[in-house]
């Protein structure tokens, strides 16, 4: 298949080579001036794809947008001219919100929803590192997006596990308890990921979940806090050294994807009626962080 990705960066770098090696052709739209780019696994060659060819975007088979959840509406307009409206365009990014804004963008397109667990790290521009095995799931936005199953199976060829699934809200929302839990707290004490196992953040863990988990039922999904906190404590677990992408981006001082994770989290619980305030503080901190780096 001819693929366009969206986004050079550590997700985008991580699916190019990999659907590369899987005999895809792949080019990438990026926010540079430049009509190639050289990316690499570490210790491996570095390939070169084609960059920022409007003929390229026209002839794709798929289009896959990896960039942050806040950049999705200006990537999205950077390529629309040029995109045909037949061609499937998948979102990869962390958050949730995007999705009603893109299906106005693009009328037309099959549009798929996608949520990865894999880590993936640029060590310089051109130089990936794949930080851990996860799996990735993919499911239908629109009535033609729901006729893409082929996807996952593509996907699943290229970077195992690639799964379907019928309601692909559940993926997402549960991938959003996660974020909702695991970021702006490690964000805040710039800890790694695997603190949250430690006993002094039980008692938030689990006013956090419940929030969350209160919130999810009131959007129509069958879960428990117990389950929200279980699945947290298991992706702390799993990642336990990695600092998490809001660690990262508050380390940095870069503004992060907190209105897509616990700000989506927050417009869902006031639509509801729900008081999320342990939430709210987490998103009031992190707000409050990102205001005064613009005041610097
Ligand atoms: N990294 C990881 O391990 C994981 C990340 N995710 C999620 O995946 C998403 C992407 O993350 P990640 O790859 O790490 O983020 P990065 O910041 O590394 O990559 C985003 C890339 O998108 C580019 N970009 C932004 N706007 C545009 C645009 N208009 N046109 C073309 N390119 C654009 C950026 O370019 P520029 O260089 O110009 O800024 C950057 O290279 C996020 O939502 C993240 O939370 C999910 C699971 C794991
Ligand atoms: C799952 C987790 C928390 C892994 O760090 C993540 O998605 C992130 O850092 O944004």
């Amino acid at each position: 298949m001819r693929f366009t990705l969206v986004g050079a960066g550590a997700v985008g770098a991580l699916w190019g080579l990999k659907l590369l090696e899987a005999g895809h052709q792949v080019h990438f739209v990026t926010r540079k001036e430049e009509s190639q780019i050289t990316l690499g696994f570490e210790h491996q060659k570095p390939q070169t794809f084609s960059a920022n060819r409007p003929s390229l975007v026209e002839d794709s088979d798929c289009l896959v947008v990896c960039v942050k959840a806040f950049q999705v509406i200006d990537a999205i307009s950077a390529v629309k001219s040029h995109l045909h409206p037949d061609t499937p365009v998948v979102l990869m990014h962390n958050g949730m919100g995007t999705a009603n804004e893109v299906l106005q963008a693009l009328t037309n397109n099959p549009l798929v929803l996608a949520t990865t667990s894999h880590g993936a790290l640029k060590l310089s521009p051109s130089v990936l590192r794949h930080t851990g095995i996860g799996e990735t799931r993919l499911g239908g936005a629109n009535a033609t997006g729901e006729q893409c199953d082929f996807l996952a199976e593509v996907f699943n060829h290229a970077l195992p596990n690639a799964y379907w699934e019928q309601e692909i809200q559940t993926a997402l929302w549960q991938k959003l308890a996660v974020n909702c839990m695991i970021n702006p707290i490690t964000a805040l004490r710039q800890c790694q990921n695997g603190e949250l196992l430690s006993d002094g953040l039980q008692g938030q863990l689990n006013t956090l979940s419940e929030e969350i988990a209160r919130v999810m039922q009131a959007e129509g999904l069958i879960t428990a806090p117990s389950e929200v906190l279980k699945r947290a404590l298991q992706v702390a677990k799993a990642t336990a050294k990695n600092h998490s992408s809001m660690n990262r981006d508050v380390h940095f001082k870069r503004h992060s994807e907190i209105e897509f994770i616990t700000g989506y989290l927050i417009s869902r619980a006031e639509s509801h009626d729900i008081a999320v305030p342990e939430n709210r503080a987490l998103y009031q901190a992190i707000k409050n962080l990102e205001q005064s780096y613009d005041d610097a």
